[in-house]
């Protein structure tokens, strides 16, 4: 008996061993380079030890395969292509992206996991109405409304500077932007007043910073779903917590319900799901509670965090360039000429300022990489034809730093986007083609007008606490990665 249980455990052994060799021998035999594989984990090794951020891990093999077109690589088990070609980048996401329509898919289709189905989670068709439907939200119109919001919360934020100046001259940047840019995020999308929802606004404050930065038990049942997605799909297990579906479930049933009683005459996201649940409304349109609950968590999370942190670094970097603030403050005095109200209007005169924003984000993309899946097979040449189903990862954060495409990479220099140095077809912060970000003009608007305000009223210089480099924590598989110890800078009230 304990002969034939030894048996059939080495036979399954066995079994196993010669599965995950043919496997790991997918790109060998197309001949595609690329790095070593380990058995279960394929090239994952650096991210489960997280102790390295994806783009830092796949910048390495950036520079080692600089002249490959392409390399693969596998993803636990799932051979994945890397993409290093500018025309290949380009193909993917712009010309031949009917073949690249989706981003990976991350959920498992349980109740919990129901919370990310929003637009980024979103595939083929039904991406493709809902994206028309939701670009809604950032028309001109509601672009000027959003200025307005954040007109009447900038002198709070200055009497928060304030405020925190009396002890001491130095400020901590994401804390203070975390709750500015939180007021005007639910006031434009749900119509909410901080003031009077002071709990609302402290939960969604927490959620956020959970997301964030999740705790490792989080990360490890999400790497677990990556590695096994069938075996999630058929037990039906979450892969991310419950704490957001219970949350947004009924912060969302709540706001459809005193949207009903009330007559509200603004376009928010709100007001959009209302009318695709009312009755007589086509299917392809129509959005069911779930899918509600999703797109008012997914627009909260995808809009919150990314444009705080990037205000951040912006204040930050301009701490670090004196003659680049000077240039900046000079800028935004032209063009306010005196006036106090930082409007819609002044921002879109405000060049130098997009091209600081840039040269940012240029050095800090908050998705440092780019996925895409394959919706339908593509022939890139006579040797590799990509199958429909495989993912495509895009190095943004690599073409950033690549000296081919902007010079002298490690240098801060706004006016590479200002004085057309540079070609901006392999910038990609904000993302590439159709399925790029939809917030991208909300976010130019929010943090000109809130960093115009900050500079016209402030000089900003390196504090005590104000670290160069940064260094960044790593224990994150969601958006980005935060620097250590916050942002620090120090701040002096100008003499006008
Ligand atoms: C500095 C701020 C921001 C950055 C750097 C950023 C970056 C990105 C990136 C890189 C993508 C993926 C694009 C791709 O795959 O090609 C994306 C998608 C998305 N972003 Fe943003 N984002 C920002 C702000 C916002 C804001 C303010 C909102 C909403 C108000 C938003 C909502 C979304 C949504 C819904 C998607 C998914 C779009 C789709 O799949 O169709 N983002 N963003």
């Amino acid at each position: 008996m304990l002969g034939l249980i030894t048996s059939l455990i080495c036979l399954v052994f066995v079994a196993a061993y010669i599965f995950l060799k043919r496997r790991y021998s997918y790109w060998k035999k197309l001949g595609v380079p690329g790095p070593e594989p380990a058995m279960i984990i394929g090239n994952m090794k650096e991210f489960i030890s997280l102790k390295f951020t994806e783009p830092n891990v796949m910048h390495e093999w950036y520079k080692e395969y600089r002249n490959e077109p392409y390399i693969g690589y596998y993803n636990f088990l799932k051979p994945t292509l890397f993409v290093i070609d500018p025309e290949l980048i380009k193909a993917i996401t712009e010309t031949d992206f009917n073949h690249f329509m989706d981003h990976p898919e991350l959920i498992t289709g349980t109740e919990s996991d129901a919370v990310l189905g929003f637009l980024f989670n979103m595939y083929g068709a039904r991406w493709k109405a809902k994206r028309q439907t939701f670009s809604k939200l950032f028309s001109p119109k509601r672009l000027r409304e959003l200025s307005s919001i954040l007109k009447e919360h900038n002198n709070s934020l200055l009497r928060q500077f304030e405020e925190q100046l009396k002890s001491t001259d130095e400020v901590e940047l994401l804390k203070i932007m975390e709750r500015h840019l939180l007021k005007v995020i639910i006031s434009f999308l749900y119509g909410l007043d901080s003031n009077q929802d002071r709990e609302r606004h402290s939960k969604l404050s927490e959620l956020s910073e959970i997301f964030s930065r999740p705790p490792g038990s989080t990360i490890r049942r999400y790497l677990l779903f990556v590695v096994f997605p069938n075996l999630y799909h058929k037990l039906r297990l979450s892969a991310f917590p419950h704490l957001y579906w219970d949350y947004f479930n009924n912060f969302t049933r709540e706001l459809l319900h005193s949207r009903n009683l009330k007559k509200v005459e603004r376009e928010d996201l709100i007001a959009l799901i209302g009318k695709m649940q009312k009755e007589g409304i086509p299917e392809t349109d129509r959005i069911e509670h779930p899918e509600a609950v999703a797109h008012v968590f997914g627009f909260f999370i995808a809009s919150h965090h990314t444009t705080m942190t990037t205000v951040s670094y912006v204040i930050y970097q301009l701490s670090l360039y004196p003659q680049i603030q000077d240039k900046v403050r000079t800028e935004v005095d032209n063009v306010l000429k005196g006036q106090d109200a930082v409007t819609y209007d002044s921002v879109m005169q405000m060049n130098y300022l997009d091209g600081v924003i840039n040269e940012t984000l240029r050095l800090y993309p908050l998705l440092g990489v780019l996925k895409r899946t394959c919706t339908e097979s593509y022939k890139i040449n006579d040797k590799l034809t990509i199958p429909k189903g495989m993912d495509v990862t895009l190095p943004a954060y690599s073409c950033h730093i690549d000296p081919e495409y902007f010079p002298e990479p490690e240098k801060f220099l706004p006016e590479r986007f200002t004085d057309e140095q540079t070609s901006e077809a392999l910038f990609m912060p904000f993302g590439k083609g159709p399925r790029t970000c939809i917030g991208k003009r909300y976010s130019y608007i929010s943090m000109k007008t809130v960093i115009a305000k900050i500079i016209s009223e402030y000089i900003i210089l390196p504090g005590t606490k104000t670290r160069t480099p940064l260094m960044f924590d790593t224990k994150t598989f969601f958006i980005t990665v935060h620097p250590i110890d916050g942002l620090h800078v120090k701040m002096q009230k100008r003499v006008k």
